[in-house]
């Protein structure tokens, strides 16, 4: 068994649109018991009817107000165009020690906005991880975790939010990397938005030419799938980080370039060829290698003594090992406890125990 560590704990945690990644990170939120109550605020009130529909969050909010004095974690996950606008909007409500953080694809424009707003405890952010779905109906907890999540501090930005931001990515099972703005927005120039541009080159290749459609297989599929995300999102992404991205073409032009020489040179051609394949076969999102698989179980545990102990020896009783044990949250009313187990199969057995025993279980085998 590892040593337990302590992770944040929200009490009122608001996320300001509730779309694919906002619902995910709501979701990650409640299911890992990591805040007490989420409050959902976006400007639809269509989507925050389904949110409520779909037990995303326990709460819906139509407009900033005093509710958001309460909040001790505050996510910005709406489109990139309307972040600094929501940012302004919310400003005057923020507690001042509130975790403020966003989620969006750029980060320098948006971490220069915060902080000419005087928001102290914001931690820009950016989780690796999404779809071409949008929207609340396809969020899921699952998105995020083994996801890389950039966090992009300034000079200003306190310590104490870092690494309030670093607990909160890690208790929703994702990997913090942390960089400067610039730097993050250089380098997602070439492994984010250069792709975006280059499976658009893609499709207008094959538009209005319907044997080029019928005969693109996987391959074109693969290749191109971030085409079919929202256009004006992904438009506002490339937009905003222009700068970077003009140099990433820049440098994706003399490969093809290079290519188009080694079309004669067929040995030269083998040589790219192979170091392709060794680059893609190794990277971490291809072997899923990032961190290990998780078989973790969250067991909500009643104000009353000796819970852990019940818990713990239930399972010891049944055979069943734990791993690793943390303590999420302790509040007034109870606690939660991450139990790390060793299958996916020894989830299902010991949530089923502790659910016969009478306790709340959230699991992922
Ligand atoms: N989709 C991805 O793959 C992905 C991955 C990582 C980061 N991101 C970033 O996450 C953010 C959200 O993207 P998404 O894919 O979840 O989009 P989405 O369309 O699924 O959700 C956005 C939500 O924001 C709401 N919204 C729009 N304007 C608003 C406003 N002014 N105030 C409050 N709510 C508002 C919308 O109604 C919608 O529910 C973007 O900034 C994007 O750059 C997206
Ligand atoms: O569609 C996916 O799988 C994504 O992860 C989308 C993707 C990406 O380019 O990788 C797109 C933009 C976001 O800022 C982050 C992730």
């Amino acid at each position: 068994m590892s040593e337990a560590s302590a992770s944040p704990v929200f009490d009122r945690a608001a996320i300001a649109g509730v779309g694919l990644i906002g619902g995910s990170v709501a979701l990650g939120l409640r299911q890992r018991l990591l805040a007490r109550h989420v409050i959902g605020y976006d400007a639809s009130v269509e989507v925050l009817r389904e949110a409520e529909a779909l037990g995303v969050v326990d709460e819906v909010q139509t407009s900033p107000g005093e509710w958001l004095r309460g909040c001790d974690l505050v996510v910005l996950a709406a489109p990139m165009s309307a972040l600094a606008p929501l940012a302004r909007a919310l400003a005057p409500w923020l507690s001042p020690g509130a975790l403020v953080t966003d989620v969006g694809s750029v980060k320098a424009g948006i971490a220069a906005e915060l902080e000419a707003l005087g928001v102290r405890g914001f931690v820009p952010g950016h989780p690796m991880a999404g779809s071409e779905r949008g929207g609340v109906t396809h969020a899921h907890a699952g998105l995020l975790e083994n996801a890389v999540w950039v966090l992009t501090p300034t000079d200003h930005t306190p310590l104490t939010a870092l690494s309030r931001a670093r607990a909160l990515v890690e208790g929703l099972g994702a990997a913090p990397v942390v960089m400067p703005p610039d730097a993050h927005d250089a380098l997602v120039a070439t492994v984010s938005h250069l792709p975006y541009l280059v499976s658009l080159a893609l499709t207008h290749m094959v538009a209005r030419d319907e044997r080029l459609s019928l005969l693109a297989a996987g391959g074109f599929r693969d290749l191109t799938r971030v085409a079919s995300g929202d256009p004006r999102m992904s438009r506002d992404m490339v937009v905003e980080n222009r700068a970077a991205l003009r140099d990433a073409l820049a440098r994706f032009r003399r490969q093809l370039e290079r290519l188009e020489a080694d079309l004669e040179q067929p040995g030269e051609l083998l040589m790219a060829a192979s170091e392709g394949k060794r680059t893609r076969d190794s990277l971490p999102v291809v072997r899923r290698s990032l961190l290990p698989p998780k078989h973790d179980l969250v067991v909500a545990v009643p104000d009353k003594p000796n819970q852990i102990g019940v818990v713990t020896q239930a399972l010891g009783a049944a055979g069943l090992n734990i791993k690793d044990i943390e303590v999420l949250a302790i509040r007034e009313e109870g606690g939660a406890l991450r139990l790390g187990l060793e299958s996916a199969e020894d989830v299902r057995r010991a949530a089923a125990l502790l659910r016969a025993a009478g306790f709340e279980v959230r699991g992922r085998g």
